[in-house]
C-alpha cells in the first residue's frame, strides 16, 4: 500500500484521484484518523493543513501521519506538495521531506513537482505554469505563498541542509535504468530534483524510484507511481475495485470561495454572468468570524438554493494587498478561513448536502469545521478535482477545488450547472 501525506486538502483529493485513475483502491482521510483504516486499499491519502503552519507543527503532524500510514500497512510513502511548489523560504516542503526521509530511511529522495495534466512542467530545473515560468505566473501574487523564483533547487535550498542535485530532462530521457545509475551515484541523504515535461518522463522517474521508501511530488508523479505499481503487482491484487464512488451531485449546491487565484477569480466572474447570486465577505479590522458567518447565512436564508449561490472573499492582487496591509496576512486569512468554516457548518445545519469550495487552505478550514473524517473518491469535475462523498452516517458531497484548477465554468457547473449531470453520471 502507498501511504500519501498531502500538505493541503485540495492537494489530497488531487493526488487521491491520480491513484484511483491508475486503478488503485483509494481512500482519503482528513487529518490523522483516530481509528484503523476503514477498508482494504492500495493507496491511502492523509490530508493535512500543513502548507503554511509553523515548521515544527508541519513536521510533527506529517511524521505522525506517516507513522499511522505505516502502522496501517503502508510500505511506501508519498509526500504530496503543490505542483507550483507552494512554500515559504523556511518551509514547509524541505523540513517535512527531511523528516519523512529520516523516518523511512530513504537514501536519495526525488523532488518532482511536475504535473503535465495540470500544465506544470519542469525543464533544466525551472518550473513552468503553462507557458510561463513559475516566477512570472499569477502565483507571484499568492496571498500566503507568493512564488517569486522558478528554480526548484533554489526554492528548496533555504529549506534544507541536505545536498540537492538536478537530474535534467536529457538524463531522464535516457530511461529508468540510466536514471537509476545516476541516482546510485548521488550522496547519501540527498535530494534529486528531477525534470519532467510529459507523462512518459514521469514513468521513467517512477520506475527508477519504485523500490524506494519515499517519493515526493505533485499528482503527476503519483499517477506514474500508481501505474508502475499496478503494472508490477497487478496479479497480486485481489478483488481490485478501482471504480469511482457512485456520487450523485444533483441536489442543489452552494459554493464557498476563499481562493484569490487568477483562475478562481475568472470562475467567480462566470458565476455572476450566469446569474448565480453572490455575496462578497469583507475582512474588516476587529470583525468577528461569527458575525461575518451569521451575516452570510442570513443572506443564504433569503436565496433560492436551486440558484446555486456563492459566498466568496476572493479579491484580485491589488485589493488583496490592500487588505493584507491593513489587517495583516495571517490575521486576514485566519478571519476569512474561520468564517468560511462557520458558513459551511451553517449550510449543513440547513440541510445542504453539496458544497463546492475553492481554495486549498479554505477547503481545509471548511472540512475541519465540518469534522469530516474521510471520503470516497468519485468522478472528476475537472482534472485533479474529484467529487468526494464523505464517510459516516450523514454523507456530504463535496468538491474541493484547488485555486488554479478547472476551466472558467467549473464553479458555476459544479453548483448546479447543466454540465454537472454529464460529468458525473
Ligand atoms: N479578501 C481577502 N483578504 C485577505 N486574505 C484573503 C482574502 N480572501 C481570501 N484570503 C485568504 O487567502 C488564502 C487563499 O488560499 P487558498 O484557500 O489555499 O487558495 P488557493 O487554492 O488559491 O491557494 C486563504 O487563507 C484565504 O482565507
Ligand atoms: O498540485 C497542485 O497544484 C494541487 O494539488 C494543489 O496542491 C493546489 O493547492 P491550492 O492551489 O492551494 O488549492
Amino acid at each position: 500500500m502507498i501511504g500519501a501525506i498531502a500538505d493541503d486538502f485540495t492537494g489530497a483529493t488531487d493526488v487521491a484521484v491520480a491513484f484511483r485513475r491508475a486503478g488503485m483502491r483509494t481512500l482519503v482521510y482528513f487529518g490523522i484518523p483516530g481509528h484503523a483504516i476503514d477498508a482494504p486499499a492500495d493507496a491511502v491519502v492523509i490530508a493535512l493543513k500543513t502548507r503554511t503552519v509553523p515548521v515544527d507543527d508541519a513536521v510533527s503532524e506529517s511524521t505522525a501521519a506517516a507513522r499511522w500510514l505505516q502502522e496501517n500497512g503502508a510500505t511506501q510513502l508519498y509526500f504530496k506538495y503543490c505542483s507550483t511548489f507552494d512554500s515559504r523560504p523556511e518551509g514547509n516542503i524541505g523540513p517535512v521531506a527531511d523528516a519523512l526521509a529520516d523516518l523511512s530511511g530513504a537514501r536519495v529522495t526525488p523532488i518532482v513537482p511536475s504535473s503535465p495534466p495540470h500544465r506544470r512542467t519542469q525543464y533544466m530545473g525551472n518550473l513552468f505554469v503553462g507557458r510561463q515560468l513559475l516566477s512570472q505566473s499569477p502565483m507571484r501574487h499568492h496571498p500566503l505563498t507568493p512564488m517569486r523564483k522558478s528554480s526548484v533547487a533554489d526554492l528548496l535550498a533555504p529549506q534544507t541542509a541536505r545536498p540537492i542535485a538536478l537530474l535534467d530532462l536529457e538524463e531522464v530521457r535516457e530511461g529508468s535504468a540510466a536514471l537509476r545509475q545516476r541516482v546510485e551515484a548521488l550522496p547519501d541523504r540527498s535530494y534529486a530534483v528531477i525534470d519532467a515535461i510529459d507523462d512518459v518522463d514521469l514513468l521513467h522517474v517512477a520506475r527508477a524510484f519504485i523500490d524506494e521508501p519515499l517519493l515526493t511530488g505533485a499528482a503527476g508523479l503519483a499517477a506514474a507511481l500508481g501505474a508502475v505499481a499496478l503494472e508490477r503487482r497487478a496479479t497480486a491484487y485481489s478483488g481490485l475495485d478501482s471504480a469511482p464512488a457512485d456520487i450523485d451531485p444533483s441536489l442543489p449546491g452552494v459554493a464557498l470561495a476563499g481562493s484569490c487565484s487568477a483562475r478562481t477569480l475568472q470562475q467567480i466572474a462566470i458565476m455572476a454572468e450566469r446569474g448565480h447570486p453572490a455575496l462578497h465577505v469583507r475582512a474588516e479590522r476587529d470583525a468577528r468570524p461569527e458575525d461575518l458567518a451569521a451575516d452570510a447565512l442570513a443572506w443564504i436564508d433569503q436565496q433560492d438554493l436551486a440558484d446555486g449561490p456563492l459566498v466568496y472573499s476572493s479579491l484580485p492582487p491589488a485589493e488583496l494587498r490592500e487588505v493584507q496591509e491593513r489587517l495583516g496576512v495571517a490575521e486576514a486569512s485566519t478571519l476569512l478561513e474561520t468564517t468560511m468554516g462557520l458558513v459551511a457548518r451553517g449550510l449543513v445545519e440547513r440541510g445542504v448536502t453539496r458544497i463546492v469550495v475553492a481554495g486549498g487552505e479554505t477547503s481545509g478550514a471548511v472540512v475541519q469545521a465540518l469534522a469530516v473524517d474521510g471520503a470516497e473518491i468519485g468522478l472528476e469535475a475537472a482534472p485533479g478535482v474529484p467529487w468526494i462523498r464523505t464517510l459516516g452516517p450523514r454523507p456530504l458531497t463535496l468538491l474541493l477545488k484547488s485555486g488554479n484548477f478547472g476551466d472558467e465554468n467549473l464553479l458555476a457547473d459544479a453548483v448546479g450547472g447543466e454540465r454537472v449531470g454529464g460529468l458525473v453520471a
